[in-house]
Parts: structure tokens; C-alpha cells; sequence
């Protein structure tokens, strides 16, 4: 089946093909034709991948007084949506009928229950999984709009039918896989152990990833006149960093539920200065979250938590990403700190999505971290899938995670069945101490990936993860957002914890022989014995 060879489109490196039904497809799995901009060339089966690549690397090359957006809006001119999405009820059977337009403001099913953002598959299985392998290869490093960020390089598995001119992105994702050498040499055993730094992003945490997909869409409502004034979420802190900052970027309006004295000054300084009207409001994050799902259900105000699962298509490509840099080799194990629990699900449904369309042919074994103050996700897992209850969180340091009845509960329950998962807890001695121990080898984490690394030192030294199993955690915030509980763990001021690996700074008189003695008993200590 030729593809749309008489288009004199400039479509640069976008799957662009003219189908025909399905019956009609001569090879069950078409190649794509690759237009470069003003070449109008066709490529046979076997150069496609090839041309893809090269297309994507051609230069853009701007007029005088363009940008990426000018750029990209002359290159969509001509393009027709070949691929579509919309919401379902979550997990419904399959005989279920009932589903939503993305362009309609809905968060449940009728009974009540999640909902899904279901793609065409069929449609992207017109294209084989080398080709979408290579196509999103293509587009990383690129400042091509909007291909430029990591999860619009997969706009086709993301938001389709959006137009990027609609979209509003900080050039997120495309984080940092990091090889934490040191660190799994020296305490874990293990020599393929790596870390994926989302927090290294826009705002300082993976919210980015959802971010920019759910205000993209809300830039489309409001376009399409759509009754939506303002967006709005409860947040333990990086929810609300996200959303006032992307929101601020398009010029909308955000509203934000925090729970007063409950997260840390780097992440409340961050909606003030974006813009936000912040209500710090006296209860904890899950009060505010209901308060939210209140409000919003009232007032035009969009809602920008996860329980929206728009936001679930963009954190989804943190999953795809992690494959992209192992070149696409599948990792035994992924650890994800859990909280309202959206996350991982969005890593499952990312890995599940490539194994559904050919690009790899298995996906990891997923464990989620949970911090002991706030487990319900652990403790209905210990007691065999069978026991469900919401749990009062209590203070934890890995505040961004002090949830207790997560929204997202049947998602990850979902996940972790389908892909042999399992979930641990930290206490907060554990995840402090291990917070300071990856510190220790040059990182700068955050106490949720304290609770991920103590997840995985657990199964280390019970032997479920390999001495050589590659083994991913993913790091969900900038360490420099929770400085406050490495000040308080480094001055051993923390009540009933030994902070055994407290390193705090050394006083000393401004005299030589003061600084010279201090030094040489440091030097001593850390001479080798011979
Ligand atoms: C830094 C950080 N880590 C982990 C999580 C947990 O993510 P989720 O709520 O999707 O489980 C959150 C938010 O809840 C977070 O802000
Ligand atoms: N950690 C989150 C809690 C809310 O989670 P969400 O993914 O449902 O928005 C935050 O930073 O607010």
C-alpha cells in the first residue's frame, strides 16, 4: 500500500499516510512514506527507517523573525490526524460501549469509576515497531516544535489529534538515566543499577511529563470555547509547581489546595511566583483533595490531578524513555515511589504500550515504594489484593508521598498485577538513611527516592533483585526542593534517629595550627591501612 506519494506536504518526520481501511492493507505492516520539506520524496519499505531519521535531522531553518512555532505551524499545515484517542471507563469490559471525546470535561464513568485514555491501536499498528523505534529516536536532542520535548516526541501516543500549535511545553522530559556506579558497587552489590533523574526538570519533579499534556488540552478547550475559566489541583507540593508554571506559560489561570504547613518552602515559593491563587488550606493533602473534586464539580475550573488521566499520557513516556536510552534493551525491575498512586500505572501503561506495538518484546518487573506513615498500597498488598482501607497518612519526610486514600487505586493494583509487581515500604530511618547514602556517592535525591532505594535494598538482601538484574529507580523530585530534611538529618536534629550518617559541618578557629590539626585527623581517617 503506497503511502500518500502525491502530497508536496512539508510534514517533517510526521507519520504521514493516506489509509484505506484495514481489509484493504496488502502488508500487514506498512512502512511509512517520510516527506522532507520540499523533497516530496517516497521511500520504499526498506529505506523508510533510514529516511526517517534522516528527515528528522534535516536543519530547520528559520525566516527572519520566526521561531519553532512559526516553523512547525508551516510544516502542519497540510497534516490530517491519522491517529485518535478517547477516554473509557478504566479496565471496563471489553463489550463496554461508553466513551468520551478528549475534548469533553469528564474525570469518572458513569458508575462512577476511573477512566482511561484509550489510543487507536489499531492505527498505530499500521506502522511496525522499528519504525516507531526509529521515529522517536529521531526527534531527541532536536529543538524541532514541538518534537523537542520528550513527551511530545511521542505525540502520537500521547495527545494525537492536538495541534501543536495548542501545545505548552517547557521542553520537558529527556531526563538524565543516570548509572549509579558507586553506589550500587558499594552498598547494593550490584553493577547495572541506574537512576531516572525526573526531577531534573522544569519545575523540579515528574509532574512536568502530565503537566504539559493536561494544559495543552485546557489551551484546546478554552479555543474551543469550552466552559473552562481556571485549573485547579490539591497537591503535596509538585502537582501545584507544575501546574503554575505551565499555566503561567499559557496565560490560564491556576488554583491551588495545599495543605497548610505540609510541604516544604521550596515547593510553596513555587506557585507564589508563578502566579497562582494558592489556598493553604488547615487539613492534609487527601482533605484537600476532596475539597478540589468538590470545587470542581461547581466551578469552571479544570481538574489537573491525576485522577485526570491526561496527565497519566504524559508521565507514561518516562517508561518509553527509559527503553530509548538502553537502546530499547528491556530492565528487569523499575522502582517507583507511590503516593496517589497515578505514576505507576503511567510507567506500566508506557512499557505495556511498547510491548503492544512491537518495539520490545517484554516489559520490566514493576515495585512501588511506599513510605511506612502513609501504606496503603503496602498493606492492601500484604494482605493479598483482598483488603482495601484508606489509611490516616502520618508525617513522613518523604512528604510529597503523605497520601492515604490515593486516587488512583484500582490503576495500580491493575499495573502491579500484570506485570508480576510488588510493593515495599521505608520507615523514615530507612529512607533517610538511605537518602544520605546515595548523597554520599555524589547524587542529590529527594526523600522519595530514599524510599525506592530502601525498596530495593530490601529485595536486594532478600535476593528477589539479582546481584546483575538491571534495575532502574526512578527519582521523582530535585533534591534541592527538600533541603530542609537534609539540614535537619545532617545536624542529627531529627527526634528518636540516630542520623548515622550525619555529616555535619566542623567548626573550627580562624588559626592555622586549629585548621591544621582539624585537617590532618581527617586526612588520617581517611588514609589507607596499609
Ligand atoms: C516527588 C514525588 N514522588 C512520588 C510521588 C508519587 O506519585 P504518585 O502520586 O503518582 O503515586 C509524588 C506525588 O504524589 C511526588 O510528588
Ligand atoms: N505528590 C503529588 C500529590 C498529588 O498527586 P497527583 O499526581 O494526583 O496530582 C503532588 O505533588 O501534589
Amino acid at each position: 500500500m503506497a503511502a500518500s506519494s502525491s502530497s508536496s506536504s512539508s510534514l517533517l518526520h510526521q507519520p504521514h499516510l493516506s489509509f484505506t481501511s484495514k481489509s484493504s492493507v496488502q502488508q500487514p505492516v506498512r512502512r511509512p512514506t517520510v516527506v522532507r520539506a520540499s523533497t516530496d520524496s517516497n521511500s520504499n519499505s526498506s529505506s523508510s527507517n533510514n529516511a526517517t531519521a534522516k528527515a528528522a535531522a534535516a536543519a530547520v531553518t528559520f525566516s527572519k523573525g520566526s521561531n519553532i512555532r512559526d516553523e512547525a505551524r508551516r510544516h502542519n499545515v497540510v497534516h490530517s490526524h491519522r491517529f485518535s484517542a478517547k477516554y473509557v471507563p478504566f479496565n471496563a469490559d471489553p463489550a463496554c460501549d461508553e466513551f468520551y471525546s478528549l475534548d469533553e470535561i469528564v474525570y469518572r464513568s458513569q458508575s462512577g469509576g476511573l477512566l482511561d485514555v484509550q489510543h487507536d491501536i489499531a492505527a498505530l499498528k499500521h506502522y511496525d515497531g522499528a519504525y516507531w523505534r526509529s521515529l522517536f529516536d529521531s526527534r531527541v536532542g532536536k529543538t524541532t516544535w514541538p518534537y523537542g520535548s520528550g513527551v511530545w516526541s511521542k505525540k502520537e501516543w500521547v495527545l494525537p489529534e492536538i495541534d501543536s500549535d495548542d501545545i505548552v511545553s517547557a521542553f520537558e522530559g529527556n531526563s538524565n538515566l543516570f548509572w549509579a556506579e558507586r553506589f550500587g558497587k558499594s552498598f547494593l552489590d550490584m553493577n547495572d543499577l541506574w537512576v531516572k533523574h525526573c526531577g531534573i526538570s522544569h519545575t523540579g519533579s515528574f509532574k512536568d511529563l502530565g503537566m504539559t499534556v493536561l494544559v495543552s488540552q485546557v489551551n484546546r478547550l478554552k479555543k474551543l470555547n469550552k466552559p473552562v475559566v481556571g485549573v485547579g489541583c490539591a497537591s503535596t507540593g509538585d502537582t501545584s509547581a507544575a501546574l503554575s508554571a505551565y499555566c503561567a506559560a499559557a496565560g490560564i489561570p491556576s488554583i491551588v489546595f495545599l495543605p497548610a504547613d505540609k510541604i516544604s518552602l521550596a515547593q510553596l515559593v513555587q506557585p507564589i511566583a508563578n502566579g497562582a491563587f494558592v489556598l493553604s488550606i488547615d487539613t492534609d493533602f487527601d482533605g484537600c483533595m476532596q475539597l478540589i473534586r468538590e470545587v470542581t464539580s461547581e466551578l469552571p475550573i479544570y481538574l489537573a490531578n491525576s485522577l485526570n488521566s491526561l496527565r497519566l499520557e504524559g508521565q507514561k513516556t518516562a517508561a518509553i524513555e527509559i527503553l530509548q536510552q538502553f537502546d530499547w534493551e528491556v530492565p528487569d525491575w523499575v522502582i517507583v515511589p507511590g503516593g496517589n498512586l497515578g505514576n505507576i500505572y503511567a510507567f506500566y501503561k508506557g512499557f505495556h504500550m511498547c510491548k503492544e506495538l512491537g518495539l520490545v518484546d517484554r516489559i520490566p518487573r514493576l515495585v512501588c515504594a511506599q513510605a511506612a506513615n502513609a501504606n496503603p498500597l503496602y498493606l492492601y498488598y500484604k494482605s493479598g489484593w483482598k483488603d482495601f482501607k484508606a489509611v490516616k497518612a502520618n508525617t513522613t519526610f518523604a512528604s510529597a508521598i503523605q497520601i492515604g486514600d490515593p486516587v488512583s487505586i484500582d490503576r495500580a493494583v491493575y499495573a502491579l498485577k500484570n506485570c508480576d509487581g510488588i510493593v515495599e515500604e521505608a520507615t523514615e530511618e530507612e529512607l533517610m538513611d538511605a537518602m544520605a547514602q546515595a548523597d554520599s556517592t555524589g547524587m542529590f535525591i529527594c526523600p522519595h527516592t530514599g524510599v525506592a532505594l530502601t525498596a530495593l535494598n530490601k529485595l536486594r538482601k532478600s535476593g528477589v533483585i539479582g546481584k546483575s538484574d538491571r534495575t532502574v529507580v526512578v527519582s521523582t523530585a530535585h533534591g534541592l526542593k527538600f533541603t530542609q530534611s537534609k539540614i535537619d538529618y545532617h545536624s542529627k536534629n531529627i527526634k528518636d534517629m540516630a542520623c548515622r550518617l550525619a555529616n555535619p559541618p566542623v567548626s573550627v578557629k580562624a588559626d592555622f595550627g586549629s585548621v591544621m590539626d582539624v585537617l590532618k585527623k581527617y586526612l588520617l581517617s581517611k588514609a589507607p591501612k596499609y
